[in-house]
């Protein structure tokens, strides 16, 4: 897509993007650090886009917790002057966030309006981000996904492949339900979503967007095993057995029926995406 600009150029879901549009343009850390607000609205400025999609954040859960000014600037105040820019100059703002915004509670699906209430620092402050956005006052999507795995980066899939190859055990929390979600699905999402927003100039709101079936994180580890042929076995346990330093939410299904109506985006099937980064990963 000609005029399209990302914020992110290494993460899971930069890279995807910069697969399916080739033309974007991908602004890294050296040419936009997020932990300079004003810097990354002028780079925004500068390159005169036609449609902005921020795809980088602070996303080390745990480190979060005690760097919450450095993860409030990225995830938080860099993408509203990115939005309250995009909104100066007519331009649409995707931007992307989490089901760590949720408090976890409950067994239902979360739907877009449902009340959020983050565990921790990371959650939080993506949260901030998300009013930020939404405040700017511009033509803005806020697509909130969930556990995002890929070829690249620091990802779940990668961890368990490496740990699952150096024992033949590991204990995997199993009270934790959500959506696995290949990264190259929400780059698509976000490609349908963005040309859907220039062609009509009242979408945009707040979207939710997993992978399917719902899954807990040890599921997700079996499967990952059984497709990689990795002899391991997953001993189920309680997150109260894996103390770690932020909270995560319980229950992190989300409802995504909106972005099916609104945009005819259904939900990927996480494991016919694992088997494709795994196929990536072993090409490499
Ligand atoms: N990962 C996940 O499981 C989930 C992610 N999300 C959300 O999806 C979006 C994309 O995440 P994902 O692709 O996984 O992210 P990654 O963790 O793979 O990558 C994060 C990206 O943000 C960049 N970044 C971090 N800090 C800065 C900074 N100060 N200045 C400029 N760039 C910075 C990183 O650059 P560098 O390489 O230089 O550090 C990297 O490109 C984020 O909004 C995230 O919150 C939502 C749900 C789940
Ligand atoms: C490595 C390991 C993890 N776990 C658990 C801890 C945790 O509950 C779960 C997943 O661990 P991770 O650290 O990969 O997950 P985490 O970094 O919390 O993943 C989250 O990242 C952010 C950016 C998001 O937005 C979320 O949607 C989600 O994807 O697995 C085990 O139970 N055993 C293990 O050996
Ligand atoms: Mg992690």
């Amino acid at each position: 897509m000609q005029g399209l600009l990302v914020f992110g150029r290494t993460g899971q879901v930069a890279r995807e993007l910069a697969r399916v549009a080739p033309a974007a343009r991908c602004l890294g850390r050296d040419a936009a650090d997020l932990s300079d607000p004003a810097a990354c609205a002028a780079a925004l400025a500068q390159a005169q886009p036609r449609l902005v999609i921020n795809a980088a954040a602070y996303t080390a859960v745990d480190r979060a917790e005690t760097e919450a000014g450095t993860a409030r600037l990225v995830n938080a105040e860099a993408p509203a002057a990115m939005a309250a820019e995009a909104a100066r100059l007519g331009v649409p703002f995707l931007h992307v966030s989490t089901d760590y915004v949720f408090d976890g509670s409950g067994q239902v699906p979360w739907r877009e309006a449902d009340p959020t209430g983050p565990l921790g620092v990371y959650g939080a402050t993506k949260l901030a981000g998300e009013e930020g956005v939404m405040a700017a006052g511009g033509q803005t999507a806020v697509l909130r996904t969930s556990w995002v795995f890929s070829a690249h980066g620091a990802n779940f899939v990668k961890t368990m492949l490496r740990l699952g190859r150096e024992r033949d055990q590991l204990g995997i929390v199993a009270d934790q339900i959500g959506g696995p979600t290949p990264a190259s699905a929400i780059a698509a999402a976000l490609l349908v979503m963005g040309r859907a927003m220039l062609a009509d100039r009242d979408k945009g709101g707040i979207y939710h967007f997993a992978g399917a079936p719902d899954a807990s994180w040890a599921d997700f580890a079996r499967e990952i095993f059984s497709q990689a042929g990795v002899s391991c076995a997953v001993r189920p346990i309680a997150t109260a057995d894996y103390p770690t330093p932020a909270r995560r939410p319980a229950n992190s299904r989300l409802d995504c029926r909106r972005i099916a109506e609104d945009f005819g985006i259904d939900r990927p099937d996480w494991r016919a995406g694992l088997a494709e980064v795994l196929k990536e990963l072993e090409d490499a």
